[in-house]
């Protein structure tokens, strides 16, 4: 593999981020069976910062954030997500590692049947033991449930079942179960790939204002350009598993960009969408 550092910025270069970064990866590699995946790849993440990770398909986007749960098989390089090494941790240090990380899919992944109410409760049993869980969940759990419906402005369908929502609240929903969990560091993987424009567009406008207003830092991967462009302090550009741009988003464009593009299959014009 092959890379060019397009842009001057080095990766511990932050945009309007503050404080000591949550999450260090330095020289990160990471390989399936004999297929380098990830290959001397460094990442900040900084207190306020929205960042989003860009590349074609296949340039290990989601591969990069499973490595920062500690679910990719890294060959050398470290991770450090709030303290915990995720290169090496086990147990109840990974339980705890995970705990610190909220996750927001494309899929969503909420239980269809359960109330939005208990679809959010679900995210404080990443930090319960297993006596908490038995025992129920407390008053102040569900205090925060709905501090955090609220939060991502949807406290008014707590008692509907999740089902019943569409794709743009049930994606709020799985936003308020993440901050359940009081997580150091959001990782959003294309979490607007099943949403129409408007709707992608309030929900990355949520976990911008979430980086920004509560601290934590939101690494998000995106295909549309522009929404990457509007949504984002700073860009990663990924392409074949290396790191072949980072910047500060004021400082690109879609032209810039699309030297992640080249020579894929895929129209460039896909992600200008
Ligand atoms: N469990 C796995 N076993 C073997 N190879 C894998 C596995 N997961 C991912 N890969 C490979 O790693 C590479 C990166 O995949 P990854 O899913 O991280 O890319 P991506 O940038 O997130 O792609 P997309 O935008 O399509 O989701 C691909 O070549 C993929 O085939």
């Amino acid at each position: 593999m092959s890379a060019t550092t397009l842009t001057a910025a080095a990766p511990s270069v932050r945009a309007s981020s503050q404080g000591s970064p949550v999450v260090t990866v330095r020289a990160l590699q990471v390989a399936y069976d004999t297929e380098l995946v990830l290959d001397r790849v460094d990442l900040d993440l900084h207190p306020g910062e929205m960042v989003a990770l860009l590349g074609a398909s296949g340039s290990g986007k989601s591969t990069l954030m499973k490595s920062l749960t500690g679910f990719a098989p890294i060959t050398s390089g470290t991770a450090d997500v709030a303290g915990r090494d995720a290169t090496s941790a086990s147990g109840r240090e990974l339980r705890r590692l995970r705990a610190d990380v909220g996750q927001v899919f494309q899929q969503f992944n909420l239980i269809p049947r359960l109330s939005v109410f208990s679809n959010v409760l679900t995210g404080a049993l990443h930090r319960a033991g297993p006596l908490n869980v038995i025992g129920g969940f407390t008053s102040e759990h569900r205090r925060l449930a709905m501090h955090y419906l609220d939060r991502v402005g949807i406290a008014h369908k707590a008692k509907e079942p999740a089902r019943s929502l569409s794709g743009g609240q049930q994606q709020r929903v799985a936003i308020a179960r993440a901050l359940m969990q009081q997580p150091r560091v959001i990782l959003a993987d294309e979490p607007v790939a099943s949403l129409d424009p408007k709707l992608a567009t309030s929900v990355l406008e949520l976990l911008h204002d979430i980086a920004k207003g509560d601290g934590i830092p939101v690494l998000v991967s995106l295909h549309v350009l522009p929404l990457a462009l509007a949504h984002s302090d700073r860009i990663i550009g990924l392409r074949h598993g290396e790191i072949l741009l980072t910047a500060p988003t004021a400082q690109l464009d879609s032209e810039k960009l699309s030297v992640l593009y080249e020579f894929e299959e895929v129209d460039d014009d896909d992600h200008l969408a």
